[in-house]
Parts: C-alpha cells; structure tokens; sequence
C-alpha cells in the first residue's frame, strides 16, 4: 500500500508525493474489449471487458478481483494496449493511448509495463538472467552496452538478488528467485506504472510475503502506481489502497480497501467477501451462495449483468411480499434452467437426450420436486410454474425462461443499471438497490440469507 496518502477536500484519499499537475494517472472511459475469433461464430463476439469507466490515481494501488474469466487479465492487457480496446479511451496523464500509432506505443510502453502470474512463461531460459533483464534496455537502445550492464546489476540489487547472478540461467533459480528476476526486467525502463497480473499466485505461501514486501519497497522507492490483479482477497486487503471488483465484463463496485471490505454494496460485492474462509471455522458465517456459474461472455444477460445470479434482484411489485425460501428456489429454477439451455449446445447431451437416456440434469418432475416438494406453492405462482414446466418438458429452454422473466422478472433484467456513488470517499457500485428507491442489498441480503 503507498505510504504517502492523504485526503483531498473532496473526501478523495490522495498521494501526498502526486505531481503538481493531477492526482489521477490513468482515466478510462466505457472502455470495451471484445474478442472476435474470427470463426463461424464471429458476429458475437466475447465481451471480455463491456464498458467500465474508472480511474487509477498516481502512487495508490488499486486491486482488481473477481472470479476467472471476468475479465481482468483482458483489462490489465487493455491498459498496457497488449490488446486493441474495441471501443472507449484509456487516458495516461490526458493522452488517450488507444489512439497512439505503432512508434507512438512503442516510446510510451517504457511508462507502462507488467509483471505476470507465471515468469516461466516470461522467462526465455536460453538467455542469461542479465540478457533477459536487459532485454528491454537493448530494444529501446538505452544508453551505451556499458551503462545498461551496469544498470542490470544495480537492478538485480534492487530487487534483492546478486550481481554474479547476471550469468546464470532461469533454471538455476526458484519461483520466488524467477519473480524477482521479472520484476527487475519490469523495472529496467523506471516505468511509472505498472499492471501486477497475479505476482504470487503461482508461488508458494512461504514466498509470496517476500514479493509482496518487494513489491511495496519498490513501490515507495520509486514512487509506482500499481494495477494489482488477484485472487486472493487477503492478499488484496494487505496490498492495495482501493478496491475495483469485475463480474462479466462490468466493474460492480469500486472504492477504498477497508470500506469495501467492511462494509461492501454491491450484491457481488457482498457474495465474494462471504466466500472468504474464517480464521475460526467455529465462528458461524452467511454465506452467500450463487446459483449456477457467470453467464457465457459472449451472450451476456439485459439489464444488469448480475442480474441471473443476483442474491438479493429485486422483485416485481406483486412479489416483494413472497416467502424469502420460495423466491430463492425460483432464482434457483432459473439457474437450473440456463444450464440446461447452455446444455442443449453440447452434442452429448443431445445425443444422450435422443437416445432416450436421462441426462444430468433429471426430469422436470424431479426438479420442481426437489425445489418445490418442501413448500407451500401460493395459487399465483403454481400455473406460472405449470407453464413453465410445459415448455421445458418440450426441451424448450427459452420458452420457459421467457415465461420466467415475463412474470418474476424486474428492473434487474429490464435496465443496465448506472452508478451510484454511496460513501464520501467516492464507494461506487453499479445496482439498481442503490437508486433510492429499493431496499439496500444489506437489508434483502440480510434478510434473505441472514
Ligand atoms: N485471446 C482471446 N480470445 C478469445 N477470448 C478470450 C481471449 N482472452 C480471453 N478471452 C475470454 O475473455 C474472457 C475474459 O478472460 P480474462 O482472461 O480476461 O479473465 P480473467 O478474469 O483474467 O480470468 P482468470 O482469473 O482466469 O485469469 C473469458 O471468457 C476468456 O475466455
């Protein structure tokens, strides 16, 4: 976590050491990323980043978490223009570098550089540890060969190894050793920003406090922004000075570290942190769980992109006042249904299905009697549940699911939410919950798993 922060009139935390011109260093905008393969399905492309508008503010690090596949290497890659943005800007200090031509990246690329998850992969093991850290040196022709020798061993000093390791080989060195050896290539331009994506989930417990603690001197040494992509929340907790938490393409939430952690306003938000193991396992937890899996990138869900596995989705007028363990089945028969959907995509289901054979997912009898069988079914939700059961009895799934929609769904599905600032230092969270108009997350969370 950067040393120097301090608050700004507007509630902002702020890095005392910040130039004079601005506290902020990267400003993105409705940034978009999408994959086009290029293949029979290339009018869809995946939605890898979906348009998320965030800043990144000069010395703080800020930490971005968030199940696999939500985006976030995609992102971390945008920043760096690794990936071409589809759509949006990406302002460094007020240059938009989704614009800079092939030179133009090139010279900017030394500002901006990034550690990966795996340095096996990064490391080239037929070169010496002292070319592999030159490399970036020899390619933006640095200074004379002597100054660039010479800077590689203060580098390897920097970063905690020694200077005779300069001969050596990536073979010779343990995981940790490989990081640092990464870290110092990273660091060989003075790069005033970098994008960490996963530093220390590859290695082990005992190691990664030691890069995380390098990573901090270096940090304060030099005076870096940080992008920090991760897993693990704990680590997340320790690291960084604000928190930005992706699902499907959307930054949910993003705001101070210890406000997020503590007090969290998105329903995402509140189900990741309620996913986090207890020191004390006696100690009883709510934890939130989600229903099914994140929706295929390609085809994300209307309205918000929570919205199919939403814990606490707001529900049409007619029933707020439904028992709580009945509205959780129901979003649970939808779940069951989208992968049932996602099913009929899979040849073998198909097949087994054809030939007559039962497939993973039972009957319609046997579902509605594992989810409904316990409760008492009020006369206006049973012919909604009939006719659903109707079209999924004829395998068709989107039938059923718009049946669903027709009658329990809600603004959720119906409209992309917009932003709600919820604290004076600047929390914000992407849920129709927070527009005034609805019960918090907390309260329905609360109440719905409390
Ligand atoms: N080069 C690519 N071509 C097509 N799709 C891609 C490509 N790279 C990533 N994706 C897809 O984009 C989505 C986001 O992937 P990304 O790797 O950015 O997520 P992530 O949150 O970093 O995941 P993880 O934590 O597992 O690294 C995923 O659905 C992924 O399959």
């Amino acid at each position: 976590m950067s040393q120097e922060v301090g608050q700004d009139t507007t509630g902002f935390e702020t890095d005392a050491s910040a130039g004079p011109t601005s506290d902020v260093m990267v400003e993105v905008e409705d940034l978009k990323t999408y994959y086009d393969d290029g293949g029979l399905l290339s009018n869809t492309p995946v939605k890898a980043v979906d348009g998320v508008t965030f800043d990144i503010r000069r010395g703080e690090t800020l930490g971005l978490v968030g199940e696999s596949g939500c985006g976030k290497t995609t992102l971390g890659r945008t920043l760096l223009q690794l990936e071409e943005a589809t759509a949006g800007e990406i302002r460094f200090d007020d240059t938009d570098v989704t614009k800079l031509d092939g030179d133009e990246i090139q010279t900017w690329r030394k500002n901006a550089q990034i550690v990966f998850q795996d340095p096996d992969s990064s490391l080239n093991d037929r070169m010496t540890i002292g070319e592999i850290v030159r490399e970036p040196l020899d390619v933006h022709d640095w200074e004379t060969s002597r100054a660039r020798r010479q800077r590689v061993k203060e580098l390897l000093d920097t970063v905690g190894l020694q200077r005779e390791h300069y001969y050596r080989y990536p073979h010779q060195f343990s995981g940790g050793q490989r990081q640092r050896i990464s870290i110092a290539r990273t660091l060989a331009l003075e790069p005033d920003f970098v994008v960490l994506d996963e530093p220390v989930s590859a290695l082990d417990v005992s190691v990664q406090a030691e890069i995380i603690n390098l990573l901090e001197d270096l940090q304060n040494e030099f005076g870096l922004t940080y992008l920090f992509i991760a897993h693990d929340l704990s680590v997340v907790r320790h690291l960084c000075d604000r928190v930005a938490v992706m699902y499907l393409g959307n930054i949910m939430e993003i705001g101070p570290t210890e406000e997020l952690f503590t007090n969290p306003a998105n329903p995402y938000t509140h189900a990741l942190l309620s996913a986090i193991p207890r020191p004390d396992p006696t100690v009883e937890r709510n934890r939130i769980m989600l229903h099914g899996t994140p929706p295929n990138p390609r085809y994300p869900p209307s309205g918000c992109p929570f919205s199919t596995r939403c814990p606490a989705r707001i529900r049409p007028e007619e029933y707020r006042g439904l028992d709580d363990a009945l509205w959780t089945r129901l979003i649970t028969l939808r779940g069951l249904i989208n992968e049932r959907k996602r099913a009929e995509l899979s040849i073998r289901e198909r097949v087994k299905s054809k030939l007559g054979g039962s497939t993973r997912f039972g009957t319609v009898e046997e579902i509605y009697d594992e989810l409904f069988g316990d409760l008492k079914v009020p006369s206006s939700v049973q012919p909604v549940l009939d006719e659903i059961a109707t079209h999924l009895r004829g395998r068709d799934e989107d039938g059923a699911l718009a049946v669903f929609d027709e009658e329990f769904g809600g603004v959720c599905e119906r409209e992309s939410p917009d932003y709600q600032t919820v604290s004076e230092t600047g929390q914000q969270t992407l849920c129709h919950r927070h527009t005034g108009d609805y019960e918090s997350p907390e309260t329905v969370l609360d109440r719905r798993h409390g």
